[in-house]
This record gives C-alpha cells, sequence and structure tokens, in this order.
C-alpha cells in the first residue's frame, strides 16, 4: 500500500479478565479512510484511545508516519486532529475564542481565515460569539468538530463524529470527510452510519460478535 501512514499492530487491551481487543491489526495510508464498525460495547472507542495514547494497550503498538503515536508528544500533536466521545471546552471562552485558541496553539498558519471557514462550514457563524454552555447538544458537537478542523492534520481520528448531527450535518460531514481524503489526509473513523461509513470508507475493521476484515 503507497504511503502508509498510521500502522497498528497487534493491540490487545484487557480490563481485569475481560479481553476487550485482541491483536487488532490495521493500516490507513494518506488520502485513505478505514472505518471501525461493530455493537455497542465491541471496543471501539477503546481501540481509538490505544491508537492515539490516552489509554495504554496491554500489548501492540500504533505508528504514525513511523514514528510512535502518542497526542502527548508535540512533535505528534501538529499531525493529528481527533474527536473522541466527549470534549470539554473552556467554559469562560466563546466559540470563535475557542476555535482561535485551538488553531493558534497547534501553530495553524493563517488561524484567523481558517477559524472562518470552518466556523461557516460547521454552520456556527451565528452563535460564534456565544459560550459552550449555551450551545445545544448538536451545535456543541459540531464544536468539537470544528476543533478539530482547525488543527494541522495528516491523520484524522473520529469516534462517532455523526453522533447528535442532524440530516444536514451528516451530509455536511461525509461531503468533508471525502475532500479531507482529497487533500491526503488519512481518516480513521468509529461509526453508527451505515451509510456514512459506506460513503467515505475505503475499507471496515469489524469488532465485535461478527468480528472480520472485509
Ligand atoms: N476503563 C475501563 N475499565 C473497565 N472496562 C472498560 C474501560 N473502558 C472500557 N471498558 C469496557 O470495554 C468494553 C468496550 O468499551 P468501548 O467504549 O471501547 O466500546 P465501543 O465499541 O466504543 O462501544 P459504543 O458503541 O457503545 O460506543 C466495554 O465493555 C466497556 O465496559
Amino acid at each position: 500500500m503507497a504511503d502508509v501512514l498510521l500502522t497498528v499492530r497487534g493491540i490487545t487491551r484487557r480490563f481485569g479478565d475481560r479481553t476487550i481487543l485482541s491483536g487488532v491489526d490495521l493500516d490507513v495510508a494518506a488520502g485513505e479512510a478505514v472505518g471501525v464498525v461493530g455493537p455497542n460495547g465491541s471496543g471501539k472507542s477503546t481501540l481509538l484511545r490505544c491508537i492515539v495514547g490516552t489509554d495504554d494497550a496491554d500489548d501492540g503498538e500504533a505508528m504514525l508516519a513511523g514514528r510512535v503515536l502518542d497526542e502527548r508528544r508535540p512533535e505528534i500533536r501538529r499531525d493529528l486532529a481527533m474527536v473522541m466521545d466527549d470534549i470539554d471546552f473552556f467554559p469562560d471562552l466563546s466559540v470563535v475564542e475557542h476555535l482561535d485558541l485551538v488553531a493558534r496553539a497547534h501553530a495553524q498558519p493563517d488561524a484567523e481565515e481558517v477559524v472562518n471557514v470552518v466556523l461557516d462550514e460547521v454552520g456556527l457563524m451565528e452563535v460564534s460569539g456565544q459560550l459552550p454552555s449555551t450551545l445545544s447538544s448538536g451545535q456543541r458537537r459540531r464544536l468539537a468538530l470544528a476543533s478539530a478542523f482547525v488543527r494541522p492534520r495528516r491523520l484524522l481520528v473520529l469516534d462517532e463524529p455523526e453522533a447528535r448531527l442532524d440530516v444536514d450535518g451528516v451530509e455536511w460531514l461525509g461531503r468533508k470527510l471525502l475532500a479531507e481524503k482529497a487533500e491526503g489526509c488519512a481518516v480513521l473513523l468509529v461509526s453508527h452510519d451505515p451509510a456514512l461509513v459506506e460513503r467515505v470508507c475505503n475499507r471496515v475493521v469489524r469488532l465485535g460478535a461478527d468480528a472480520g476484515d472485509d
């Protein structure tokens, strides 16, 4: 496979005497999206956390462009943008201030312009001056997505990004992820939306009872 960006080998995770993940392998190339699907509790979020280094696998490793993937390392953070289950926002920063801070903290060139473009794309322009606590749950999800899209990135890791989005939002998300691929970004997508996975992903990894690679 050309330009493999993310290499995951043998990820194993046990909680007590339960083995949640057992030797998971996957590769994601630049410009490619891989879906991770499976029933509730099958270990999808655990896999993403082990891959990005917010949880420690009992065995196995994840490499991003040849470097051990750990989002706590600054040289990795430059290449990785992610949207996990829950994201905390600074309670006293407005939507636009939050995005501006994230963009600048990650050394995004042209931060102001990028923030404006992303605000428009995710449909938060009208509420850009509001505090996160005053947003609807779907708008907070859009803000979480926007927080990833204002960062420089070569790999996008997304855990159920479609959650709480309306129909137009899911349609936009599909278009956005296809555009990310077209720009050479690698995408790892956990999703419960078969249509989104079908539309965006080149390959699918299944976890849980019906596990097996497509
Ligand atoms: N820190 C933890 N301690 C103990 N068990 C855990 C821990 N984290 C996850 N688990 C267990 O691991 C299993 C997989 O959880 P995970 O959140 O990865 O599933 P998932 O496939 O993402 O589910 P969903 O589709 O519901 O989001 C669950 O049974 C969960 O209870």
